[in-house]
Order: C-alpha cells, then structure tokens, then sequence
C-alpha cells in the first residue's frame, strides 16, 4: 500500500487534564472511524500552553498521559503522534512528544530540540528556556507506508532538522505545535510549505484550537502540505478534525521530476547528522 489517511486532531485544550485526555481519546477513535491510520495530537494537548503551567501539568512517562495514549492507539490500531506534554525527568522539564504503535508500545520520544525563546517588543515574548531544558536527539519511526520524522513547534523553523529527517529516509514529518496571532498568520504555513519544498516530502502541523481568553492565544490552522509545496488539507482556528489521504507516489514523481537533492553540491557544502 502507498498510500494512507493522516488524521489531525485541533483539539481545544482547558485547564483540565483529565478532560483533555478523555477529549482526545473521543477525537482519536473518531479519527480511526473515518480511516486515518495516523492520527496526531496538538502540542501540549493536555495543558495550558505557558511557562507557569510547565512545572504543575508535568508528569513522568510513563504517567497518566502515556497510559492513555498507548491505549488509544491500541484500541484503535493506529499509529497515534500524542502531541506533546511537559514531561518531568530527574527534576528536568521537557516539551516531549511520544509516538505509539497499533499495539500501544512507544515507538519515540521527541524532546523538543530547539526552545522557543523570542521577543517581538510590543507583540509577543516568550522563553521556553525559563523552565524547559531542550532535547538531544531525532525522532523517527516506521510504519508499513513510510518513515515518519517528528519535530515540535519551534523546531520547524529549523531547516537543518528537516533536511536530517529526509536524509534519514523520512517522507512526512509532522509538527504538533502551537503558533501565536503574531508568528501565526506570518510564519506558520510559509514554514511548512518550505520544509515540504526543501526536503520533497510531506509535512503536517498541528495545532490547539484557539482560545481567546488563554494567556497565550493558538493561531489553529492546523495543516497538511504535499511534497510539492501545496497545501491538501487544513481549517481556521475551531476545534476540528483535517484530513489527508497521503500518496507516497507523490513524494518519488516530485523528486524525480525536480532531483534537488541529488543535486546538492556535497562538495561545497553539507548538513551533517550528529545523532
Ligand atoms: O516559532 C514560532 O513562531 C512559534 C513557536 C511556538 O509557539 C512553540 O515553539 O511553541
């Protein structure tokens, strides 16, 4: 089979965890009722996003977040990208993005590796960095259709951790993420557009529904971009389900028909993988 249904979960996050997770749980076998064979969460799902809600939401995994992760994806045999969570290890906090396979086992852990530390005077500051430490390392895993890469948020604003994925074998990267009302409309699908372009693969973002009233406010707008830079699939800023039906044909006629990436001149210059 080569081709396959993604599933996006826009979920609209509360304050209450144990409402996030039984919400999510309802949205993933709703998704699997309509085919998806990958579903993904948004960034922190079950949490307020916001350095202050870090240290009270964090839980170590495994915790009640895995447990119901792995039995969804279990329950509905699919591969489920549960998003992300703070995680708590040894007195450290991380923005950490675990994967499950049909049978429930955790197939990756992504922590996120680039912090999201940015001041826009008069718009939007933020540092991750003041309770989160980063990740170290990638975060890949297969499945029957394709390698799968998974970067959080920030992370996408990386090109070097996307053209890593597809050198690696990846052909869809996905993002659970959650852009503001500043970087959102300006950022948010130029981003993946170019990391789908760059790399000719797809690319998936995934985020919070918008909540108005939040500290701080999600653009939505969760997305799906084919290899060729154009956008399949996506929504506003309303809780929703986006849906994709990935052909991995797709990603061999674009890099057949434009070889760019056997084209790049190693000679003079190259992205090196150190993990
Ligand atoms: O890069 C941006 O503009 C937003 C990033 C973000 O919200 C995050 O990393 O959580």
């Amino acid at each position: 089979m080569t081709s396959f249904r993604l599933a996006l979960i826009q979920l609209a996050v509360t304050a209450s965890k144990s409402d996030n997770l039984a919400r999510a749980t309802k949205f993933v076998r709703e998704a699997a009722t309509n085919g998806a064979k990958i579903v993904a969460l948004p960034e922190c799902f079950n949490s307020p996003y916001g350095t202050k809600y870090f240290p009270t939401y964090a839980e170590k995994i495994p915790g009640q977040s895995t447990e119901a992760l792995s039995s969804a994806a279990k329950d509905n045999n699919i591969f489920l990208i549960g998003g992300s969570i703070p995680e708590e290890d040894e007195g450290t906090l991380y923005n950490t993005c675990m994967v499950f396979g049909p049978d429930g086992h955790m197939l990756a852990k992504h922590r996120k590796v680039h912090l999201f530390d940015i001041d826009i005077p008069g718009k939007i500051r933020f540092q991750e960095s003041e309770t989160l430490s980063p990740g170290n390392s990638f975060s890949c895993f297969d499945t029957a259709d394709c390698k799968v890469g998974v970067g959080i948020c920030y992370d996408i604003r990386f090109a070097e951790l996307g053209q890593v994925y597809a050198d690696k074998g990846c052909k869809l990267i996905v993002y659970p993420g959650a852009f503001n009302m500043t970087t959102g409309p300006a950022h948010w699908e130029l981003l993946q557009r170019a990391r789908a372009l760059d790399n000719q693969l797809y690319v998936a973002t995934v985020s919070p529904a918008r909540d108005d009233s939040a500290g701080y406010v999600a653009w939505g707008h969760s997305t799906v971009v084919s290899p060729w830079g154009d956008v399949l699939a996506t929504t506003d800023h309303q809780e929703a389900i986006v849906y994709a039906d990935i052909d991995m044909k797709r990603v061999e006629e674009v890099r057949e028909q434009i070889p760019v990436r056997r084209q790049k001149r190693k000679d003079l210059y190259e992205v090196v993988s150190k993990g």
